[in-house]
Parts: structure tokens; sequence; C-alpha cells
């Protein structure tokens, strides 16, 4: 059993790139298996802050091997512009960078499409990062899909055209106004293609399995968050890939069983960035603070992130969903100076109280319960071991790690790589 599994246990931007990175000197490959550009995985080291979409985040490591698994979905056009970010660090990311044959491609129609339905949907829209996602996993499960396996094959062109033309009829059909040029956004897409195919496509499942067999490691790298899952999260206002842990099956072709240590990476607090019900978010001064604090703006898409106390019902059900056996606690520094800090262990569902993530999480029905407790005034961003750690961050840190009976094994004081502190 050889591969490790990383993802987020809130509605995303838990910080998984940063500990990615962190753990990445562990591990021969890294794997992300899901999602696509709308998650924006940020990193920070030497001084350097980086934002990457869909490039695994160990790129910057020297030996790690990154493969970007069949269940990604892949923009040429934002992958090309991803990997000239990466020019000015003079990696030797050929070498490092794997693609899936079957990942599924982005067209820029599937973009086009994404902004028709949002817009059609008004004020019930699901608040997407617009990036084409939803239409490009539906037309994977529609087996319509364009697959970067195709690009080796002489008629894909035809094939492109021919569902680019039924995207375009179908945008005519949400009878909205969008206006766009597809032949310009044709002529950087294709473009894109030819600098994608510079880079080796594989059969990762086979390639994953054989780096198991060489006694490999493995760390499986989610995007988005438990939260948001296609299936467990709160839908409609999700995103459309199983970013829980099933996910790296089916996005890597790893078995169940070779699955190790599953490390699920939380917030000490709440954010969620888009619509979509949110029981403990702040709508006050404390959550502007938690806001500011947190620099909480989408790394994608620069929309502010909404905040709020930490929810262990819902923390409780993603560790549950997912099997994690290691908790990550992100951002413990930005809930310094907090007073009073409140964590929401039951609801109120339909006037009762319950403890179990319900069905529907909306306002109208679930009012969360909450504890208090002290708060710390100490600046834990210098902190580098657990014996620093303030007497009430301890108790903060005992009272989740009970609760959620699993153990907290990384606290993060900061953005950067060294404010990682283990238990
Ligand atoms: N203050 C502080 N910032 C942190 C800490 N850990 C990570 N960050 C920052 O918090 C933000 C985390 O957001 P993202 O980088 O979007 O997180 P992510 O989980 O990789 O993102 P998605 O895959 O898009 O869900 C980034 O700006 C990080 O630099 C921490 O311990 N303290
Ligand atoms: O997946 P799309 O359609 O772009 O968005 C749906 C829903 O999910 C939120 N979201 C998507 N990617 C991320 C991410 O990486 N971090 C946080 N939230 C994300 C988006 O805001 C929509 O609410
Ligand atoms: N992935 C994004 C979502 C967004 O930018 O809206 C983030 O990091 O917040
Ligand atoms: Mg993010």
């Amino acid at each position: 059993m050889a591969v490790d599994l990383l993802l987020g246990l809130q509605w995303g931007d838990e910080g998984k790139g940063k500990i990615v990175d962190v753990l990445t000197s562990k591990y021969d490959i890294i794997a992300r298996f899901q999602g696509g550009p709308n998650a924006g995985h940020t990193l920070e080291f030497d001084g350097i802050k980086h934002v990457l979409h869909t490039i695994p985040s160990g790129i910057f490591h020297k030996n790690a091997l990154n493969l970007v698994g069949n269940g990604v979905v892949i923009d040429p056009v934002i992958f090309q512009k991803e990997l000239k970010n990466l020019d000015k660090f003079k990696l030797d990311y050929v070498s490092k960078l794997l693609l899936s044959k079957k990942a599924h491609i982005i067209l820029p129609t599937h973009r086009l499409l994404d902004a028709a339905s949002e817009t059609s949907k008004g004020k019930a829209k699901i608040g997407s990062t617009l990036k084409g996602i939803g239409p490009t996993y539906m037309d994977k499960t529609g087996r319509n899909g364009l697959r970067l396996g195709e690009l080796e094959m002489p008629d894909w062109k035809e094939k492109y055209r021919n569902l680019a033309n039924k995207h375009e009829s179908m945008i005519a059909f949400y009878d909205v106004d969008i206006q766009y040029n597809l032949k310009e956004l044709e002529a950087e897409f294709f473009e894109a293609i030819e600098s994608l195919k510079k880079l080796p496509f594989i059969d990762s499942e086979a390639y994953l399995q054989q780096a198991q067999a060489e006694q490999k490691t493995i760390l499986a790298e989610g995007a988005q968050g438990s939260l948001l899952d296609i299936d467990f999260g709160t839908y409609p206002f999700v995103t459309s890939s199983n970013t829980t842990a099933a996910g790296a099956c089916t996005g890597l072709g790893v078995a169940p069983n070779q699955i190790n240590e599953v490390y699920g990476i939380f917030k000490a607090y709440t954010t969620r960035v888009g619509s979509g019900p949110f029981p403990t978010e702040l709508f006050d001064e404390t959550g502007e603070k938690m806001a500011k604090i947190g620099n909480e703006f989408g790394a994608t898409t620069g929309r502010g992130r909404r905040c709020g106390w930490l929810d262990l019902v819902a923390l409780k059900y993603a560790v549950q969903v997912n099997g994690v056996t290691q908790l990550m606690m992100m951002k413990a520094d930005v809930l310094s100076g907090f007073k009073t800090l409140k964590i929401c262990t039951a609801y109120k569902y339909k006037g009762e109280e319950i403890t179990h993530f319900p069905y529907n999480v909306d306002k109208k029905y679930v009012e969360p319960i909450y504890t208090e407790m002290q708060g710390w005034d100490e600046d834990l961003m210098q902190m580098t071991s657990k014996e620093e750690f303030p007497e009430n961050l301890n108790k903060y840190i005992d009272f989740i790690e009970k609760e959620l009976a699993t153990p907290i094994k990384i606290v993060s004081v900061g953005p950067d790589r060294t404010q990682t502190i283990e238990r």
C-alpha cells in the first residue's frame, strides 16, 4: 500500500497546495486526481508566492514526478499559461510532468456553456468559477468528451468540430446574451494544444501500478473540498467531480486497498466561495475580521470568500466519508486576537438537535449550536514548535481532536512552507 491521499474537508481552499508542497520531499510522485483550473493552489517559499491550477503542487521539488490523472479536466490554454508562469523558476518541467491520456479536455465552448448556464440561472446561480468544469464533466459522463489521447489520432479535429458545433447550438438554446468570438478562442486553443503535445501523454493507471510495484511513494492530491463533492456536497452548489477519497480511486486508477494514509485538511474556521448554504457563516465584523486577516480571496477568480466559525458537524461528516486517518489544521494564526471562539457541535434541524450532516443545510432548516472557547492573543506566525503554543490553542486543538476522534498531526501557522508545525 503505497498511496497516501490528501484532500480538503470543507468547501475548498483549506491550503492543500501549501501542504502538498511541504510533504513532497517524502514522495516520488504527486498525482492530482480531479477538478481542473477551477482550483487555485497557493504555494509560498523563499519569499515567492505562486498559484497553480492544474499542475500538481509538487512541481517545485527537484525529484518528484507530477502526474495529472485521468479524473482531471484540462484547459490547454490555462495549462499553457501555467507552464509559462513556471518558466522564470528554471524548472525542467518537461521531464517532471506526466499527463493521463484519459484526462478530458476543456474546450472553449465548454467555458461559454458554463457562462450561459450560470447566466440563465440568475439569482440561483452556482457561483461557478466559469472555467468550463461542469460542461466538460457533463460531456465526460454523457460519453461525448474529447480526451488527451484523442489528440494522437488523425481525426481529432473533426471530433472537436462536431462537439463545438453541438455546444454552439446549446448556447443558442439557453437564449442568454453571451458575447464571444469563437475564431479567436479557437486560435489560442489550437496553439495551446500544440504546446500541450510536447508533454508525455501516458496510460497513467498502468504507470501508477508499476510505480507501486517498484515501491515508489505516491501522494494523491485533491482539489476543492468534500462539501463541494458532486455526491456528498451541498448539491446543487457543488463542483462536478468527486472531491472525496473515492475520487482518487476513479481519478487515478488506484484501488481502495492501495490507499494508506488519508490526510484531511481543514481551516481552523470555515470559508466558502460562490453560492450555497453555509450554516456557520458570519455576516458581522467578526466574519469580516477573519476574511481580512486570512486574506480570503479566491486564488482563481479573486472573489471574496465568505467566512464563519468551525463546523464540526460538517467536519465529522467529511472525516467519515473520506476515512480520514490524520488531520491537518490550517490558518491557526488567523484566529489570534479573537477573545472568544465558537465551534459548532450540533445543528438545530427542523426544531430537533442533530449531530449528523443532513440532506439540506439551508439556513431555513438548520441553526448551528455552538460551544464557546477562550481565544488567544499570541502571534503564532513566528512559532516553530508545538511547545510554544498558547494554552487556549492547545485546548482548541484537543477539543477538535476529541470530537473528530482523529489526531491533528500538523498545525499551519502561516502561508509559508516553513510555517508548518508537526505534532
Ligand atoms: N495565514 C495563513 N495562510 C495560509 C496558511 N496555510 C495556507 N495559507 C494560505 O491560505 C490560502 C489557501 O487557499 P488555496 O491556496 O486556495 O487553498 P487550496 O486548498 O490549495 O485550494 P483549492 O484546491 O482551490 O481548494 C492561500 O492563500 C495560502 O497561501 C496558514 O497556515 N496561515
Ligand atoms: O467547479 P465550478 O463550476 O467552477 O464551481 C462550482 C462551485 O465550487 C466552487 N469552487 C470551485 N473550485 C473551487 C476551489 O478550488 N476552491 C473553492 N471553491 C471552489 C465555486 O466557487 C462554486 O461555488
Ligand atoms: N479556487 C478558487 C475559487 C475561486 O478563486 O473563486 C480559490 O482558490 O478560491
Ligand atoms: Mg483554492
